[in-house]
């Protein structure tokens, strides 16, 4: 349903209520002055209207601040230089348009939203564009930084080689249980960049330990399905942006700026129906557990191997019903690795837990700790899906055992 037409680069609009717009599947008249009267409508209609005024200029701000990061990042990936890419210290690859990405939304949170507090949680930091050698990068990163933000003649500031340093580490806050912290993943998939394939600009706010609210700009998604490219005429339009805010359900439009429309997982309710989302990278996650899960639920489809949070905003809107995440051993989930993702899912009515079936905690730090992996589903699949997901461990430790 058609809900809005906003482009996203526009500039924050001031706070107004969206009470009868964003009511799904619900006529106004249906509000009427009898149902008013109705005790637990009105506290329900009260309730919608808190939520839909709460978090309304920093969504706005954050659909700008991905946009923007999204048009730097794609800049790049049409014409990558060699020197563009770097490896750090874990030897993962990161690039000139993870830098400037996280140093546009940093900067463009703080001029739309002027505040003396402001927190963030992300991936990079400049250590190494500080090192003997880290010039001409980081030349390059403010000229990227500078086009960007001028590019609809928005912002009428020049920033320089100090301000985007300082920007990106903007991003060097701890997070935490208490107050409100931004979470950022400025390049989320940076292999898949490289490839030229998926990638996401990842943003959410955390507030007092939840997220309230996430935004995943994924420049080169298609906005047909993925999961069944033969039944979509759509392929050939890119670029998706998914907005979600608490309470308020997901929205999904054509990252140029179209129509936002209200999205959906999948109600199937035969596992057998469902297709499943895995990482592309087998480094990054257990395809061979996968594979077993997809054995006991009887899922006849291939498994659909894509980059980065792409996977959350695809199923958020129905392109497949199952996302399974099992990193090895031993690795430690980043929060800006799933807080957008697992509210774009949530309000679009599914669910993501860990493989022991418990809510993702976002409160603790940089970090997420789990039981063993990430499991993303609609409702009626999750009680089947985590006891395939339990069955298919449990063998797997017995295998181990056997070796
Ligand atoms: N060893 C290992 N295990 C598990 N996960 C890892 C690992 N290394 C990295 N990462 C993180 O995975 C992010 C990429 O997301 P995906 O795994 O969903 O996509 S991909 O298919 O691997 O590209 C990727 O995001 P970016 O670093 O932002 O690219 C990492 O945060
Ligand atoms: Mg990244």
């Amino acid at each position: 349903m058609a809900i809005m037409a906003l482009n996203p680069l526009a500039r924050v609009p001031k706070p107004h209520l969206h009470f009868s717009l964003s009511i799904p599947h619900r006529s106004s008249s249906s509000f009427s002055r009898q149902s008013l009267l109705n005790p637990s409508r009105r506290r329900r209609a009260a309730s919608f209207m808190a939520s839909a005024s709460l978090y309304h200029k920093e969504l706005a701000a954050a659909k700008r601040a991905a946009s923007l990061a999204a048009r730097l990042c794609q800049a790049v990936q049409k014409a990558i230089l060699i020197s563009d890419v770097q490896s750090k210290a874990d030897k993962s690859p990161v690039t000139v348009a993870d830098y400037g990405s996280q140093a546009v939304v940093s900067l463009v949170l703080k001029m739309e939203l002027p505040s003396e507090s402001f927190s963030l949680v992300a991936e990079e930091d400049s250590g190494d564009l500080r090192n003997d050698g880290g010039q001409d990068t980081l030349k390059r990163i403010t000229k990227l930084v500078n086009d960007t933000l001028s590019m609809d003649g928005t912002y009428n500031i020049t920033v320089s080689e100090e301000d985007v340093l300082a920007a990106i580490d903007s991003g060097k806050s701890e997070g935490g249980p208490s107050g409100q912290h931004w979470v950022l993943d400025p390049i989320d998939g940076t292999k898949g960049f490289l490839r030229g394939d998926q990638y996401a600009i990842a943003l959410a706010l955390l507030d007092e330990g939840k997220v309230v609210l996430g935004v995943l700009a994924c420049p080169n998604l298609p906005l047909g399905s993925i999961g069944n490219p033969d039944k979509d005429t759509s392929q050939n339009q890119t670029g998706c942006l998914f907005s979600a805010k608490i309470g308020c359900g997901t929205d999904m439009q054509l990252l140029n700026g179209s129509t936002a429309n209200r999205i959906h997982v999948t109600s199937i309710e035969n596992p057998a129906d469902a297709s499943i989302f895995e990482s592309y990278e087998a480094a990054h996650s257990q395809h061979d557990l996968s594979s077993s899960i997809a054995q006991k639920l009887g899922v006849r489809a291939p498994p659909v191997r894509i980059d980065s949070q792409a996977k959350y905003g695809a199923l958020a809107r129905g392109d497949g019903a199952i996302y399974l995440r099992f990193p090895r051993p031993g690795y430690r989930e980043k929060i800006w690795d799933h807080a957008a993702g697992c509210i774009v899912v949530s309000e679009a009515g599914g669910v993501a837990t860990d493989a022991a079936g418990n809510d993702l905690d976002f409160s603790k730090g940089r970090y997420l700790d789990l039981d063993t992996g990430i499991v993303v589903t609609n409702k009626k699949l999750m009680p089947s899906l985590l006891n395939a997901v339990q069955h298919a461990l449990k063998e797997q430790i017995q295998n181990a055992a056997l070796l």
